[in-house]
């Protein structure tokens, strides 16, 4: 910690602390977690109190057996019980609050984070900015900064410090003890007479600060490995929930080998980065056991010749050992903790780093859509962009009014399903200025080629993401015969995985039917009907058709099929644009 640029690191790792902890302290849940604090570092302190006890103990019970004074022998075997009991209960109180503080501050803390990544649709957007251009690495693997760094952030958090907080309080208490017994250390230098007082506590204090700049000094590779492990462990994770997610098209395309394959280099990755981590941890243990096992003589090295001179006796001898023990054990609590501070400090670099990506993304947050007063869709100066920078569509102005209902033509890769994306609000590459129908948020609804359904009974996945105690049985029952699909009246308590039992085209149906329950004004359809027969197409686009004209709404469609433009009146066509460095603009008709 010496050079300027290690103390300049140091202090901006403790900010990065003091960000993510201090928060929980001054939330809504403030009182319970500073009360629960309190209560464990009071606890701490008392059994500091307690290892002074026992440790002034020691120097009567063993001065009692080497005068063979039996009467102070069992009075001291008596004390010890007190002591003991006192200890022990303090122990199990400062392992349950503690466990219980780090679970309610883990609560909070995935809550928070929960929030923030479902707020603003960053959850969407995060996964996105991974495609960005820039140089801030989009953060990988939320779900394992939400499930487990979060989990790992408070434990090492409350533990490492009532850890070193114990070790300062101990020292304190030892030192004082120590300096007491030790003596003055003399010896003749140059014909001069010297004189160390409190000699024991030099000798720990070098003993430890050599023991503290060598851990440093071979562990210091943990740091960067613990943070790649947790990286390595969730990337393999995520790629196995993949071959989960897609097995049927992996099953149908013989991709076992490939996705084998794949999995298994990043398994390896796992275990070559966890070899180097053992390896790593190995050189540190065979030093840091070196430096325990030395501990235990080395007190009675330094302290024999007093012994043997008859300045001190057998109980101040195991005194003196027992304070050096102490004072030494508070000192290499950095030797003792370095591979949990390593750990630590890899999972709030990943948590600071999650915090930070919300800010990017706020900060980055273009112009969103707003909600107008009237009963139309106003485009002007459309302008969307590409997560790896450069433009894809522009238009000067578009309009949707009430009674529309629109076509949306171009070719694949053009850019309609990223108009839609724009119009949503969830494009954040987005510079137009968009306003949306007064009635929107609670009437506008988009229709997707491949919807979301939830694993559970029927009416959850036909009402998402409304509760389905919204709607009545014969609503719903209604919803799904209009959809083509009375097949599924009677399973609307059935639980199953919707997304993968049904049929892409039952599954479009299924969707379109939540169009038929929550009776949108405002329709966007992105070729949510591709997968049907063009019979059942026509049926449930002049459904749709007359679902959005019975409330004076309007319909815009993305569709390929001919057949689907005689359920329109307008026409929005992309074609190539004429302008440099714009491929496509949007020309209404
Ligand atoms: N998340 C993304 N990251 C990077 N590029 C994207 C992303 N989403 C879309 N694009 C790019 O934007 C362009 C337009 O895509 P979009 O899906 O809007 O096309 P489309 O006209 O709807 O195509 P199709 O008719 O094939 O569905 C494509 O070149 C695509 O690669």
């Amino acid at each position: 910690m010496s050079e300027p640029g290690k103390w300049t690191q140091f202090r901006a790792q403790l900010r990065k602390v003091l960000a993510l902890a201090l928060p929980y302290f001054q939330s809504d849940q403030k009182w319970k977690a500073r009360a629960l604090l309190a209560a464990i570092i009071a606890l701490n302190l008392v059994g500091v109190f307690m290892l002074v006890q026992i440790n002034d103990w020691n120097r009567v019970f063993y001065d009692a057996l080497q005068n063979k004074d039996q009467p102070v022998f069992w009075e001291q075997l008596g004390r010890f019980t007190y002591l003991a009991f006192a200890f022990i209960i303090i122990a199990v109180y400062r392992f349950y609050l503690t466990q219980l503080l780090q679970m309610h501050w883990r609560d909070w803390l995935t809550q928070h984070y929960m929030t923030r990544w479902l707020a603003n649709k960053a959850f969407y957007q995060l996964e996105l900015a991974r495609f960005s251009k820039g140089d801030q690495a989009p953060p990988d693997n939320p779900d394992q900064r939400i499930a487990e760094d979060a989990n790992l952030f408070t434990s090492y958090t409350v533990s490492l410090s009532m850890g070193l907080l114990n070790a300062v309080v101990t020292l304190v208490s030892f030192v004082g003890i120590l300096w007491g017994l030790s003596g003055d250390f003399g010896f003749s230098f140059n014909g001069q007479n010297y004189n160390i007082p409190g000699f024991m506590v030099w000798m720990a204090v070098l003993y430890c600060l050599v023991g503290s700049v060598i851990t440093h000094y071979i562990g210091r590779p943990q740091i960067a490995l613990n943070f790649q492990q947790q990286r390595k462990e969730a990337d393999f994770r995520h790629h196995l929930i993949r071959v989960r997610e897609y097995s049927e098209s992996i099953a149908l395309d013989k991709g076992e080998t490939v996705e084998h394959e794949q999995l298994g280099g990043r398994f390896s990755d796992v275990l070559s980065n966890y070899l180097a981590l053992i390896r790593a941890q190995k050189r540190l243990i065979w030093f840091t056991n070196g430096f325990g096992q030395a501990a235990v003589v080395f007190p009675f090295i330094v302290a024999a010749p007093r012994f043997f001179s008859g300045a001190i006796q057998l109980g101040q001898l195991m005194q003196v050992s027992s304070a050096f023990g102490r004072v030494q054990d508070s000192l290499a609590w950095f030797v003792d903790n370095y591979s949990s501070l390593a750990e630590w400090r890899a999972t709030t670099d990943r948590l600071t780093s999650f915090e930070a990506s919300f800010q990017a993304l706020q900060a980055q947050q273009t112009a969103k859509p707003t909600v107008g007063t009237t009963d139309e869709l106003r485009v002007t100066d459309l302008n969307i962009g590409l997560p790896k920078g450069g433009a894809l569509l522009a238009a000067k102005g578009l309009q949707v009014l009430a009674g529309d209902s629109l076509l949306l033509k171009g070719p694949s890769g053009s850019g309609k399903s990223t108009l839609f994306r724009a119009l949503a609000g969830i494009w954040p590459w987005s510079q137009s200025r968009i306003t949306l129908p007064a009635d929107f948020a609670e009437r506008g609804m988009f229709l997707p080629q491949k919807a979301y359904f939830p694993n559970g009974p029927l009416r959850h996945a036909l009402a998402y993401p409304n509760t389905p105690d919204v709607y009545s049985d014969a609503e719903l029952e209604q919803a799904l015969r209009h959809a083509l699909l009375p097949q599924l009246t009677d399973q609307l308590d059935t639980a199953d995985t919707w997304g993968q039992k049904l049929s892409g085209g039952e599954q479009q149906r299924l969707a379109i039917a939540r169009a038929f329950l929550k009776k949108p004004r405002w329709l966007f359809v992105d070729e949510a009907t591709s997968a049907l027969d063009e019979a059942a197409e026509a049926t449930l686009y002049s459904r749709l058709g007359e679902l959005v004209k019975s409330s004076n709404g309007a319909l815009v469609s993305i569709a390929h099929r001919p057949a689907v433009a005689a359920f329109h009146n307008k026409e929005w066509a992309l074609e190539p644009s004429p302008q440099a460095g714009q491929p496509f603009q949007v020309v209404a008709s």
